[in-house]
C-alpha cells in the first residue's frame, strides 16, 4: 500500500475560530493506481493530498506513506521525504518566468538523488524540441506539461496532482490526462488527482469524494475509462 490515511484532523485557528479542514479522514490508496479526489470548495481536498506529501502537518492520527509514519518525522526528514518521493503538480503550472524549459525540469532533478533523465522525461511530455523556449513562450498544456516533466524527473513515488486541467480546454486538459496515465502505466507511480469535474472520475482506479473535511465516499472502479472518453465538464 503506497498511502495509509487513519483518522487525521487537520484544524486551522482563524482568530477565534477553529476550521475543521480534515475530520477524522481515512483512506487507502493501493500501488500504482489512479485516484480522484471529488468534493465541492473547502472540503479539504488540498489539505488532504498537503498532508500526505509532507507539505503540512496534522493534528492527531496517522499517515503512513511510502513506508514512511510522517507523524514521526522531524522536519528535516519530513523535508526529505518530501524532495524523494512526491512530485507535485498544480493548476497554475508554478514554473519559473526566467528560466526555460530545461532549467525549470532541472529544479525538480537538483532535489532528486535518483534523477530521470532529462531528455528521456523532456521527450516522453513531448516537450524536447522546446526545451530552450521560457515559459511565456508556451501553450497552458505545454506549460503543464513542463510541470509534469519537472515533477516526474525526480522519479517520486507518487504524484500529487491539484486541479492539473483546471486551467485548460478539453482537448488540451485530455491530452494531460492521458500523459498522467502515461505516467502511471510505465513507470508505476501513484497518481492523485484532485478536480471539480465529475467525468474525471471515470477514468481513476479508485474516487474519493470529500465533504466538510469527511470522506464521505469511496469506490473503485473495475474499468476505468480511457481519458478521450471522460465527460468534460
Ligand atoms: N492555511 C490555512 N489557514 C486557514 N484555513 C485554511 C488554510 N488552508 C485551508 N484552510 C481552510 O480549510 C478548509 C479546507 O480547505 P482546502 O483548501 O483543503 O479545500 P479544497 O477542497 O481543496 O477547496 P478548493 O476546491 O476551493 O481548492 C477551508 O475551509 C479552507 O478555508
Amino acid at each position: 500500500m503506497t498511502i495509509v490515511v487513519e483518522r487525521v484532523n487537520k484544524v486551522y485557528q482563524s482568530g477565534e475560530v477553529d476550521i475543521h479542514a480534515l475530520r477524522e479522514a481515512s483512506l487507502n490508496v493501493p500501488d500504482n493506481k489512479i485516484v480522484t479526489i471529488l468534493g465541492p470548495s473547502g472540503s479539504g481536498k488540498s489539505t488532504l493530498l498537503n498532508v500526505i506529501g509532507g507539505i503540512d502537518r496534522f493534528d492527531g492520527g496517522s499517515v503512513r506513506v511510502a513506508g514512511q509514519s510522517l507523524e514521526n518525522l522531524k522536519d528535516g526528514q519530513l523535508t526529505e521525504f518530501r524532495r524523494t518521493y512526491a512530485g507535485f503538480i498544480f493548476q497554475q503550472y508554478n514554473l519559473i518566468p526566467t528560466l526555460t524549459v530545461e532549467e525549470n525540469v532541472e529544479v525538480g532533478k537538483e532535489l532528486s538523488q535518483n534523477p530521470l533523465d532529462m531528455k528521456d522525461t523532456l521527450e516522453k511530455v513531448g516537450m524536447w524540441d522546446k526545451k530552450d523556449k521560457f515559459p511565456y513562450q508556451l501553450s497552458g498544456g505545454e506549460q503543464q506539461r513542463v510541470a509534469i516533466a519537472r515533477a516526474l524527473i525526480k522519479n517520486p513515488t507518487f504524484l500529487l496532482c491539484d486541479e492539473p486541467t483546471g486551467a485548460l480546454d478539453e482537448e488540451t486538459g485530455k491530452n494531460i490526462l492521458r500523459l498522467l496515465k502515461y505516467v502511471n502505466e510505465t513507470y508505476g507511480t501513484t497518481v492523485l488527482i484532485i478536480t471539480h469535474n465529475q467525468g474525471i472520475g471515470d477514468m481513476a482506479h479508485k474516487v474519493i469524494r470529500m465533504s466538510s473535511g469527511e470522506i464521505v465516499e469511496e469506490y473503485e472502479n473495475e474499468n476505468p475509462i480511457e481519458p478521450e472518453k471522460v465527460t468534460w465538464a
